[in-house]
């Protein structure tokens, strides 16, 4: 969907969501990161022991209080799986998505994300890991607000099947994320502690 086609959401709407947003963004910066990266990684590998060779599975480098999401991509790169990381293509574009291996040498783009250069190839990616300040069981998540993801993932979705997880410390669960139509639906939530997958309990 273009933006010009899109309606903005009601005022209340952007209300619940950005009081939700302090609150996700306070309890996330009270929390203890040590060893949660790996923790994630291992529930990830128990949930998706055998990802298909060369799957490419979309990533992103952790800013500020974002659980450690490195460990989780190395497990992919040893597993035969291929990482990408984000890029942005400007305000209100989805994400595009760039190779990336251990090791390799990332730029500066905006916000502070460390992203890729134009010389990493472009992949497509089968599975993408989501970011998020809060989450809930039925697979609603909130980010920072640019619907960036949510946008990706229509995209993505439009042109096959996707699988999105949404990535985060368990104590970011919350009873409900407020939401309306355009907010993507994850298909899994991984966790330091476990990893759900939506609508399965
Ligand atoms: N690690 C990481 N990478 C990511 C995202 C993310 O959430 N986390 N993204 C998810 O979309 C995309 C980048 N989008 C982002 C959007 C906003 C902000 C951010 O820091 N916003 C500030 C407000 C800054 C301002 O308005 O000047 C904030 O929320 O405090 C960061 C990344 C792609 N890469
Ligand atoms: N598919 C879409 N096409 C156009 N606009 C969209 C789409 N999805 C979301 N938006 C718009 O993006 C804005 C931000 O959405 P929202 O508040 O859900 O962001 P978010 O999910 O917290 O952020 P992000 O997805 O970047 O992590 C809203 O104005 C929303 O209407």
């Amino acid at each position: 969907m273009t933006d010009a086609a899109v309606p903005a959401p009601p005022e209340d709407l952007r209300r619940a969501k950005a009081a939700a947003r302090t609150a996700a963004r306070r309890l996330r910066a009270g929390l203890d990161p040590a060893g949660a990266g790996e923790r994630l990684a291992a529930c990830f590998a128990a949930a998706f022991p055998a990802l298909p060779a060369g799957a490419v599975v979309a990533g992103y480098w952790p800013l500020r209080d974002e659980i450690d999401v490195r460990p989780l991509l190395h497990h992919v790169t040893r597993t035969g799986g291929r990482p990408a990381l984000p890029v942005m293509q400007g305000p209100g574009l989805p994400l595009r998505f760039r190779a990336w291996a251990p090791g390799q040498a990332l730029r500066p783009g905006p916000f502070g994300v460390q992203e890729p250069g134009p010389e990493a190839p472009e992949l497509v990616p089968s599975l993408v890991l989501v970011p998020l300040l809060a989450f809930d069981r039925t697979g609603m998540r909130l980010g920072y607000g640019a619907g960036f993801y949510d946008r990706t993932l229509a995209l993505l979705r439009a042109g096959g099947p996707v699988t999105a997880v949404g990535i985060g410390h368990a104590a970011q669960e919350v009873p409900a994320v407020p939401h309306d139509g355009l907010d993507q639906p994850l298909d899994w939530v991984v966790t330091d502690r476990d990893a759900i997958r939506i609508g399965k309990d």
